[in-house]
């Protein structure tokens, strides 16, 4: 499939832009495999086909092919996130304009799947909050599911329009906006997007991304970190929109430093001169992306939502948890009948995300509790934090792959309920009574077909 010509001429002077090469990359049909290791469940990867580090992250890797990540139960177990590796330059914008060591409230706005939110939760100072949004409900559904997986407590999931962030005036101290946009960086690796392609879906998708930087613009606050990216090589959705954000608002432009042999090509937009990077697929190992940062240089509004108080668990009750669930700085909390736990220096921001926003999953499920009695969460299983003494039975991979397919299968074990665990990391939970065992792995997540592949993710 040809890329379209109107996008090729669109791009003629642009910094970086080399039509014989970039086509050239495109024709040649190679594609670029990539993953991100989860630090908080760290493991050597030693049943993926790893090869050399992608260079401007600590945790991610190239592969020198794409293996069955479905058939992998250490995918399911959140041990690594499939990525494309251009996206994983989010991490220099963050580090080199954060100091590292004060705890952060952090926006990721445009969230699903959450790419860039594992990869934010992983870098986040400990301390820190994530606001992981994603406006399409389903989609919402997705980002809980990878998060989830990943194993983090200190994550609210929301499914807000980013207008509805305007209440929470000032509120983040670092706001990503990966925006919707026209995907010509993604047409290697998904030529059917290529048919999608429009001049007048690159004006729809500009509009989109002011709109959606204006409505949840109030939400930085003053001197806070605004990382805008899209993957779209078009400069009406990339330069454009730094210049119409430098027009619109006081922010000052930050550079991002590039170490030799990245690729990555540095431009400056043409109207104030802020700076941008341009990743172009016959230049890094990776897809098309662009990338800029700013700083917040004016006041935001004061915050206009109500705030709701959370129900506490008590401590008697709380007890009880303590058997199931590490809760070292951890606060029980109710809602809609479920238990869930938040480090406790979050709760009073969470009190003010509950006034404003639709909440989709706070910090870590831990269950459901009927008398003394708990029905864990799927997420306490898939949770560092799970209790040493909460027994466990490991599978062997066929095992764990019907475990994964939901089916039905014999093993045996002691009675009740116990994670079953792959290589050691929880893949879910199992209830074995006394005549047959339950498979409590969500039915919604689990393997469907022998073919299926876990998707790509940005
Ligand atoms: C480029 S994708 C995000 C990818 C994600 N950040 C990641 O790294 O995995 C953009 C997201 O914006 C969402 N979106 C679409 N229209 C939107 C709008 N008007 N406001 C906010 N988000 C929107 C899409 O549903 C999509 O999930």
């Amino acid at each position: 499939m040809p890329i379209p010509e109107k996008l090729l001429q669109s791009l003629e002077g642009v910094p970086g832009y080399d039509r014989a090469a970039f086509t050239a990359v495109h024709e040649s049909g190679a594609q670029v495999t990539s993953l991100r290791l989860n630090p908080a469940k760290p493991t050597d990867g030693a049943q993926l086909p790893l090869a050399e580090r992608i260079p401007w992250t600590r945790s991610g890797y190239y592969l020198t092919r794409r293996p069955s990540f479905t058939f992998d139960p250490l995918f399911h177990a959140g041990t690594y996130y499939v990525q494309e590796a251009s996206s994983m330059f989010v991490e220099q914008a963050l580090l080199q304009h954060t100091d590292g060591s004060t705890p952060l409230t952090a926006l990721d706005l445009c969230a699903a799947p959450g790419g860039k939110s594992t990869h934010l939760q992983s870098l986040l100072p400990e301390g820190s909050l994530l606001v992981s949004n994603e406006v399409i409900k389903s989609r919402a559904a997705i980002l809980v599911e990878n998060l989830t997986k990943w194993g983090a407590d200190n994550v609210v999931v929301t499914n807000n329009d980013p207008q509805h962030f305007a209440r929470l005036g000032g509120f983040f101290e670092v706001m990503v906006v990966d925006a919707p946009c026209s995907g010509s960086g993604l047409f290697r690796r998904d030529p059917e997007a290529i048919n999608e392609w429009s001049t007048d879906n690159v004006q729809l998708c500009q509009g989109r991304q002011q709109r959606i930087l204006a409505d949840a613009w109030p939400a930085l606050r003053e001197d806070g970190l605004l990382i805008y990216s899209t993957c779209s090589y078009s400069p009406e959705e990339d330069e454009a929109i730094l210049d119409w954000l430098s027009e619109s608002f006081a922010v000052e432009s930050l550079p991002v430093r590039l170490q030799e042999g990245w690729g990555i090509v540095e431009v400056r937009s043409p109207g104030g001169g802020a700076w941008g990077y341009r990743f172009y697929p016959d230049k890094v190992k990776g897809e098309g992306f662009f990338l800029a940062a700013f700083r917040k240089r004016e006041s935001a509004p004061a915050a206009k939502g109500k705030v709701q108080r959370p129900e506490l668990v008590p401590a008697k009750e709380a007890g009880t948890l303590e058997r199931w669930v590490q809760a070292d700085g951890l606060r029980f909390l109710r809602h809609s009948g479920r238990i869930f736990a938040l480090p406790e220096p979050l709760l009073s921001s969470f009190t003010t995300l509950q006034g404003a926003l639709y909440i989709q999953n706070a910090g870590l499920g831990i269950g459901e509790a009927i008398r003394d009695k708990l029905i864990p969460d799927h997420a306490l299983a898939l949770s560092p934090r799970l209790h040493p003494s909460v027994p466990r039975t490991e599978l062997d991979a066929a095992l764990a792959v019907r475990y994964l397919q939901r089916a039905d299968f014999a093993l045996d074990t002691q009675k009740g309920w116990q994670a079953v665990t792959y290589g050691g990391y929880p893949l879910g939970w199992i209830n074995a009574l006394p005549n047959r065992l339950n498979n409590y792995y969500p039915r919604e997540w689990r393997i469907r077909s022998a073919g299926n592949d876990a998707t790509f993710e940005k």
